[in-house]
């Protein structure tokens, strides 16, 4: 994908989105067209990543019931659930202080793994998926699939799949109030064919994108009950998220800029995480093989560090009149999401 640059602070920008939000008369009204979609079945990813070893593990569902604390502490279980352990394994093991909740192909992978760099953060590698799959293991669970971490070390993980759950801002709150939430963003219409084409890479027979994009062609009604299309409408999973946590326990990260200038963004993550700004533009290299931005030393290790093949995937063509039907169905959503947020993404142009 090529990277869109955003520049929220220049004036151009700010001018454009002053101008646009004026222009919108956007009514968010529990009557309008989103009503219903909580209903709708989201497929989320069977695929448990594991970057670090730099292989991604495919597992049947099952696999993501995830083994007894007790098994976890005698180490009786993969290390794809361990995160970085002290080197005289001290500390204790405590619930994260902060999520990365989504969004599903919006790079929470690549936020993830350079959030790692940073000492103060320990991080679980593998995707729990406790808020929403494997709740009823409780939290003393959740806690176990958690690395030691020592006084001020931040506790994190990331499971993308969050920020679409309708119950897991509710249970978040209940674990703590105080949690904070990262969401990477990326450009709805890209983000629902990148997330196509990962379901295309496991089914090759499924339909085209363009054909699961319609409910009917003719008419070019979308299908919103899609989950491709479905998880792109920020602004009304952002909602849900509102009713148990204030603005600014929650940041947005551009998906956009942590390609086009990954330290940009990991300082405002910093920031946002009250952590000392460690981490900056000497961590990274831009490999041109690649086409990302690649860690120059991965934590724990002196190589250097790019995603798996599973990241940056190619991405098939799609019919330019479904891209711009698209377009157009996400603009005012967009728009929204841009007013919540007070932040330009600029996906509209
Ligand atoms: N540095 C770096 N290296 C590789 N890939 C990068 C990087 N930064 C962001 N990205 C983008 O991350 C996209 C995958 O997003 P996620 O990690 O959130 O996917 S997942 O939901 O966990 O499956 C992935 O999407 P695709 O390009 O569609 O494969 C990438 O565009």
């Amino acid at each position: 994908t090529s990277p869109s640059p955003v520049k929220a602070s220049s004036n151009r920008a700010a001018g454009l989105f002053e101008e646009r939000t004026k222009r919108l008369v956007y009514e968010w009204t529990a009557g309008s067209e989103l009503m219903g979609y909580g209903a709708a079945r989201l497929s989320s990813s069977r695929v448990l990543a594991d970057e670090r070893a730099g292989q991604v593990l495919e597992l049947p569902e099952e696999s993501l019931i995830l083994p007894p604390p007790d098994l976890v502490a005698s180490r009786k279980v993969s290390p794809r659930f361990a995160g970085k352990l002290s080197p005289l394994g001290e500390g204790s093991k405590k619930l994260p202080q902060a999520l990365i909740i989504g969004v599903k192909k919006g790079g929470t992978r690549a936020l993830l793994e350079f959030l790692r760099v940073h000492p103060d953060i320990r991080a679980v590698g593998a995707e729990p998926h406790f808020f929403d799959r494997n709740y009823e293991n409780g939290l003393e669970w959740y806690r176990e699939l958690m690395p030691k971490t020592l006084e001020g070390q931040i506790t994190m993980e990331k499971t993308p799949s969050y920020f679409v759950t309708r119950e897991a801002p509710a249970r978040i709150s209940a674990m703590s109030r105080d949690t904070k939430l990262i969401v990477v963003v990326r450009d709805p219409v890209t983000r629902a064919i990148s997330d196509y084409t990962q379901t295309l890479s496991k089914k090759p027979d499924i339909p085209s994108f363009e054909s699961l994009t319609f409910k009917n062609r003719t008419t070019g009604l979308i299908d919103t009950s899609w989950s491709a299309i479905q998880i792109g409408i920020y602004a009304k999973h952002l909602d849900n998220w509102l009713q148990y946590f204030p603005m600014d326990q929650i940041l947005f990260v551009s998906g956009e800029r942590l390609i086009s200038d990954p330290a940009g963004e990991l300082g405002r993550v910093q920031d946002f995480l009250g952590l000392k700004r460690i981490i900056t533009d000497k961590h990274f290299y831009f490999n041109q093989t690649k086409g990302f931005p690649c860690l120059k030393k991965a934590e724990g290790s002196s190589k250097p560090h790019c995603l798996g093949k599973t990241k940056g995937r190619t991405h098939p063509n799609i019919d330019p009149e479904v891209v711009q039907r698209l377009r157009d169905f996400y603009r005012p959503f967009n728009m929204k999401f841009y007013q919540m947020t007070g932040r330009f993404f600029g996906w509209d142009d």
